[in-house]
């Protein structure tokens, strides 16, 4: 038997809407070091899923969201790995506070046309035009075990938040 274990994580994308402008993180070490990604990471005990959302952008950017809009959820499996990656996936655009760099990750703002998809996971590229255009989604990602290609997968848009 085939028993897989569900790690569930939160990804929080900021956005200055005004100038578009997405907030990504430089993982400075761990999974995904030298990526650049959304901020966020693990849910911890006795937390709900949108304070670990929270808590993450605190702890990797400094700053505090005021508000958070939840805007999809993406599955990741990897070949030989008996965990699956459950990863709730936010929007917020606003928080206060300064944005600075942290011990795990070095913020920074890009324009909506000059995401630097080469150097993310590849996964990005399928749902990011959704996430940066505010429809929600859903999705489940196979990667072979070099953590490169994508086997399979499947993505879809939702209408309602309970869809995801
Ligand atoms: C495979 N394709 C992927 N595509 C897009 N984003 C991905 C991802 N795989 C992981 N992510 C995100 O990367 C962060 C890692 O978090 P991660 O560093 O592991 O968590 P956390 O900070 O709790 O860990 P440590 O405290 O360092 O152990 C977390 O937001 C997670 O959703």
């Amino acid at each position: 038997m085939d028993f897989k274990i569900k790690r569930i994580y939160s990804l929080v994308f900021v956005k200055d809407t005004l100038n578009k402008k997405i907030l990504l993180g430089y993982k400075k070490r761990g999974f995904g070091k030298s990526k650049w990604i959304g901020l966020g990471g693990k849910l911890h005990p006795d937390e709900s899923i949108i304070e670990c959302a929270i808590r993450e952008v605190k702890e990797e950017a400094n700053i505090e969201l005021t508000s958070v809009d939840k805007i999809g959820y993406l599955e990741y499996i990897f070949e030989d790995e008996t965990n699956v990656m459950a990863v709730h996936v936010f929007s917020a655009d606003s928080y206060s506070g300064e944005i600075s760099e942290t011990e795990e990750i070095r913020p920074e703002w890009f324009e909506y046309g000059s995401v630097p998809f080469d150097k993310m996971w590849p996964d990005d590229r399928y749902w990011f035009h959704l996430m940066l255009s505010n429809k929600r989604f859903k999705g489940h990602f196979l990667y072979e075990a070099n953590l490169e290609n994508i086997k399979i997968y499947d993505l879809s848009e939702v209408d309602n938040i309970s869809d995801i």
